[in-house]
């Protein structure tokens, strides 16, 4: 099966106008319409596919298209036993191609584009091998997961015998962990509640539907306004008691001191994080920040916006980030983030994934599931996010009971939306779009 030729790359820009009703709005992305470039790798067997995607925000997506389109000649005509057999070098073809590469190097609309093709390349090797990707994770020989990783720039922080110690430590009793989570679960907060653009009335209405859904964990949007801010979070915190956990996240709104003095003056209300709190580019600002809130005990958290795992290296060499954030679609896809997980696992820094937008829950909790059954063990000061929009897109959604995600049993990477969905929602010439043309015509 392996032997399964990629004929053709196909990609979509497929947009939602979320930002009608200010779903995932926060201090500096006002009115984000969720959006994916959507990829379809076509094989020589017609009804065998690999789906994959990456996320963005609206306008520009038709670039991370273009992109896509520009390296999908590194991908045709391969087969899948030919990537597979050498991930790490077909990882490096995409993201170190001779010319190509002086449009990042790793980083921006070209490693977006790199994120959507392998995630493609993984749900197609999922699928082949009729297997959850998380499984077919936790499955793989530790030899054969870490010839998926390029540890260019990392050996200073973790070498490869050391990313393989880790993942032959990690074999014991990943049979119980991986039951266990069949049975329970992996813990899931919801940021559905309070985005930005909400109206107080919206807010409490949310979170007490969500607290009888049995939510436990919340984060709120904060950083345009200190005194909408503290009567958010002061509203919030009456309405989940003090038992429940609160965080929060300004996506990148301040300077390093407004940061801390920000911050400082929403400490009564306890949260346990303050997400990306500065420019994400910033290691040296958010290790400032995080000494200067330790003693408050609360943490920093970042990485949506983290370009590449030499980012993540810094930050955690630095002890700037006390939450590192993976991303299923921001860095290249499941082979960098392996690299991240195992870095963070060295530092002993937990792992709690970014998601929501479109279908960033569906691919992260492959990656979070892999990350406890197989690396960390633990459930200690961990959970991933969950973001209650737009899964009836997918053919496989996210499902969660009690607050938890449930591993999803599916072959593949959860990347596969439905066609009617993409046909819609294509931009510009979907039938939501045009609609919405009319009416503002
Ligand atoms: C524009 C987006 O909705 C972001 O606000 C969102 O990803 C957010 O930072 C999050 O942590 O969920
Ligand atoms: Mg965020």
């Amino acid at each position: 099966m392996l032997a399964i030729k990629i004929i053709n790359v196909s990609v979509r820009d497929v947009r939602f106008p979320t930002s009608l009703e200010q779903h995932g709005s926060d201090a500096m992305h006002t009115d984000p319409d969720y959006s994916v470039a959507y990829v379809v790798l076509e094989t020589d067997k017609a009804e065998l596919k690999g789906y994959g995607l990456t996320f963005t925000v609206g306008r520009g997506t038709e670039i991370v298209v273009c992109a896509v389109k520009a390296l999908s000649t590194l991908v045709v005509g391969k087969t899948l036993e030919e990537i597979t057999s050498d991930f790490r070098g077909f990882y490096r073809l995409l993201s170190s191609d001779g010319q190509m590469r002086w449009i990042g190097p790793e980083k921006g609309v070209i490693h977006l584009a790199t994120a959507a093709v392998l995630n493609a390349v993984w749900d197609l090797w999922a699928r082949v091998e009729r297997k959850p990707l998380w499984k077919l994770l936790v499955d793989m020989d530790p030899a054969k997961l870490i010839s998926c990783i390029d540890f260019r720039y990392l050996t200073d922080a973790l070498t490869e015998q050391e990313a393989l110690d880790i993942l032959v430590k990690g074999k014991k009793d990943q049979k119980s962990r991986e039951e266990q989570m069949l049975k329970e679960g992996y813990p899931a907060y919801t940021t559905s509640c309070a985005w930005l653009g909400y109206t107080d009335q919206q807010l409490t209405q949310l979170c007490n539907e969500a607290l009888a859904q049995g939510w436990t964990k919340f984060k709120v949007k904060v950083g345009a306004d200190l005194q909408d801010d503290i009567r958010r979070c002061s509203l919030i915190r009456k309405l989940i008691g003090p038992n429940n956990t609160l965080m929060i996240d300004a996506n990148q709104r301040w300077d390093v001191n407004e940061a801390i003095t920000w911050v400082t003056k929403l400490a009564e209300f306890q949260p346990l994080w303050i997400e990306e709190p500065t420019c994400p580019d910033d290691i040296l600002g958010h290790a400032s920040i995080s000494k200067a809130l330790a003693p408050l005990g609360i943490g920093v958290a970042s990485g949506e916006q983290c370009h590449n795992r030499v980012m993540f290296k810094q930050f955690l060499q630095a002890s700037a980030l006390q939450f590192v954030q993976i991303d299923s679609c921001r860095v290249g896809s499941v082979n960098e983030n392996l690299a991240t997980i195992l870095m963070a696992a060295k530092f002993n820094v937990p792992v709690c994934p970014h998601a929501g937008g479109v279908g960033l829950c569906e691919l992260v909790q492959h990656l979070i599931l892999f990350d406890y059954i197989s690396v960390s063990a633990s459930l200690s000061n961990r959970m991933c996010e969950f973001v209650d929009h737009l899964h009836e897109h997918f053919k496989s959604p996210t499902v969660i009971r009690n607050a938890k995600y449930i591993p999803p049993k599916d072959p593949g990477f959860s990347c596969e939306m439905l066609e009617e969905s993409v046909k819609k929602h294509q931009y510009p010439e979907g039938e939501v779009w045009r609609a919405i043309e009319k009416q503002q015509k």
